[in-house]
């Protein structure tokens, strides 16, 4: 079975149709890809997982749950994660805190125990520091760890970013133009690190992405879309061949 099913969404804005009909499965342990140019819908796709936008037709699908059924503050908790095209950290916080917030969905006590810092808060603290300084250490962050995500470098950020994301322990982990704005030198460093997310956490990836190079080292598959709709589904050799892609990159026919 899927982990994420989208089915024959349709999400129109007044008059303009951002996601038209569309569907397509992820399966648990796939890197997958969507791809296609400005304004063909990718965002908006992110966006109905997350459950910012609310489709006027159609189902969406995550381990079994109707996702439609779930609120946006309650999609962290399914197992659903993600970074955002415009990184978005708290800027005025170290990486270690921001990391900890991300660790928020795995708060078990309640108000009172917090402030009587009972031994189950005080075990559940050690816990969440523990995956914290495990994620540093996975993505080579210990020399910004306590710095101000202020005074950081952009492909730093976007890693943080990341890595806030896996401090939420996800199944699904949705990453948003992650090698967007990275030199040569991140983006290489960006396939091993979304690689053994896969393979060492056993996180399924769902990216948005441009750089066809990347892709095509990392996906097993690639949805190309255009105008809100499916171009072409399959592996990412298949889908850079196939002529509709061809014409909507090129604007006219292979
Ligand atoms: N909140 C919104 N209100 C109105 N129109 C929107 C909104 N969000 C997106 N759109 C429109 O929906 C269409 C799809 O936008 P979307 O951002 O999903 O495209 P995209 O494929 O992610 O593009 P890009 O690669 O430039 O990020 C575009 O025409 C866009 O202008």
């Amino acid at each position: 079975m899927s982990l994420l099913a989208v089915e024959d969404v349709t999400l129109k804005f007044g008059g303009l149709t951002a996601v038209n009909r569309l569907s397509f499965a992820v399966d648990a342990g796939e890197i997958f890809a969507i791809v296609g140019p400005n304004g063909a819908g990718k965002s908006t796709v992110f966006n109905l997982i997350s459950r910012f936008y609310t489709p006027q037709s159609g189902a969406l699908r995550f381990d079994g749950h109707d996702l439609l059924a779930v609120r946006s503050s309650d999609v962290a908790a399914l197992g659903v994660a993600r970074t955002f095209q415009n990184i978005e950290l708290f800027d005025h916080a170290t990486v270690l805190q921001n990391l900890l917030v991300g660790r928020h969905r795995h708060r078990r006590s309640n108000i009172l125990s917090e402030i009587l810092f009972t031994p189950a808060v005080r075990r559940q603290e050690v816990e969440n520091r523990e995956r914290v300084e495990e994620i540093i250490d996975f993505l080579d962050l210990q020399p910004y760890r306590d710095k101000m995500i202020a005074g950081l470098p952009y492909g730093v950020r976007k890693v943080v970013e990341m890595a806030r994301a896996l401090a939420t322990d996800p199944r699904l982990l949705l990453l948003d133009e992650p090698a967007s704005g990275l030199s040569v030198e991140e983006t290489s460093d960006l396939r091993w690190w979304i690689e053994d997310i896969r393979r060492q956490m056993g996180i399924t990836v769902l990216m948005v992405e441009h750089d066809m190079g990347l892709v095509g080292q990392v996906c097993d598959r690639v949805l190309a879309m255009a105008d809100g709709a499916q171009l072409a589904l399959g592996t990412p050799a298949e889908v850079q061949a196939h002529p509709a892609v061809i014409e909507a990159y090129l604007g006219h026919p292979a």
